[in-house]
């Protein structure tokens, strides 16, 4: 598909609410053949669970992953000018140009699970406005990042990561999930690259003012006011992952905001998408357990990049491998319990 589905954030909203379901058949014959393969009952724990969650989406009780994408959105943004980052706004232009020459952490893990990896910069010389002194985008800007990431997808994956780059863009996800989650300012923030105290007592404060000034309880308003383009792409892809049966695993703490404006707007809208890892940004818990996600990684990780995803891609082939692969009790001759 080369045009998005939608060309309004009503229309965007509708396809949330639209989307197909898992396969049930394809689900519960993974849980027969599981229950045959040859290991005790539950052994391999949540690698049994997350090859059944797979077959369902998939609509195979036998499936493979053989070709994940991993997506990379970039974006700048205008609340950097309020000294919210340890780091200055330049680097996310320069890590496009990393990322493009195989230099980043996420070119090593994408080419360790075989992963097919795309970046997508948004109007780089173009930053989002400062939320603290209006929306960040206008409609016609969020549906376009919406679109964007909408159309980044291949539908000839069976698996996606979506991942970020943003200077400044761990203070436009906190003003997310504090005005979508409530709250002081203070829970949903954190030393994003590294800010010390005073820095983090600043972001807290440009939060608190972004989410007084736009009040809104309203997700797709909220993405537009706080949000950042790579946030709204990041939306954006994950939602046509789903609209094409593909599983999607997600990674740190600015992939969790877009997925949580998601979730705002029809909780099923995340069925097809598991928690990659937990990020060591502070509220990332938080946000997981709003989103009813257990991560399967915790490694101290907050880069960012779709790196966290990116290892859980091992995992979940790990899973696939097993459940695919291993003989029945029956086949293999050995005595069940
Ligand atoms: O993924 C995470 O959980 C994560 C946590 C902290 C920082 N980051 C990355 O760091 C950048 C944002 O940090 P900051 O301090 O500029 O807001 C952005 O490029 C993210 O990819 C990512
Ligand atoms: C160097 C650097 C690399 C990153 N990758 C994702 N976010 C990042 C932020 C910085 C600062």
């Amino acid at each position: 598909m080369s045009n998005a589905a939608f060309s309004t954030l009503a229309e965007f909203r509708a396809c949330l609410k639209a989307g197909p379901k898992l396969d049930s058949g394809s689900m519960k014959a993974a849980e027969a053949r599981n229950g045959q393969l040859t290991k005790p009952p539950g052994a391999l724990g949540r690698l049994e669970d997350i090859a059944i969650w797979y077959a369902g989406w998939r609509g195979t009780d036998r499936p493979s992953l053989d070709n994940p994408q991993i997506i990379i959105f970039a974006a700048n943004h205008g609340v950097t000018a309020q000294g919210v980052s340890a780091f200055p706004a330049e680097v996310t232009a320069q890590m496009v140009l990393n990322f493009e020459h195989g230099g980043a952490a996420i070119n090593q893990l994408a080419d360790c699970f075989g992963a097919k990896l795309d970046v997508h910069a948004l109007s780089l010389d173009t930053p989002t406005a400062d939320f603290t002194k209006s929306p960040a985008m206008s409609e016609a800007e969020v549906v376009d990042a919406l679109a964007t990431g909408w159309k980044a997808v291949d539908p000839a994956a069976d698996l996606l990561v979506t991942g970020e780059m943003g200077i400044g863009n761990t203070t436009s996800a906190a003003a997310i999930l504090t005005a979508l989650f409530g709250g002081d300012g203070s829970v949903w923030t954190g030393r994003g690259t590294g800010v010390d105290d005073t820095g983090l007592d600043n972001k807290t404060r440009v939060v608190n003012e972004g989410v007084t000034l736009h009040a809104t309880s309203d997700p797709l308003e909220i993405l537009r006011c706080l949000g950042g383009r790579e946030i709204a792409a990041m939306a954006g892809a994950i939602a046509r992952a789903r609209s094409e049966g593909i599983p999607v695993i997600l990674d740190g703490f600015i992939c969790s905001s877009a997925a949580a404006v998601l979730h705002r707007v029809a909780p099923e809208a995340l069925d097809h998408a598991i928690a990659g890892h937990l990020s060591a940004e502070g509220p990332h818990a938080d946000v997981l357990s709003h989103l009813g996600k257990e991560p399967l990684l915790n490694l101290g990780m907050r880069l960012g990049e779709g790196s966290g995803a990116a290892l859980a891609i091992g995992v979940l082939k790990g899973a696939i491998a097993c459940h695919s692969g291993m003989a029945t009790f029956a086949e293999a001759g050995v005595s069940d319990g």
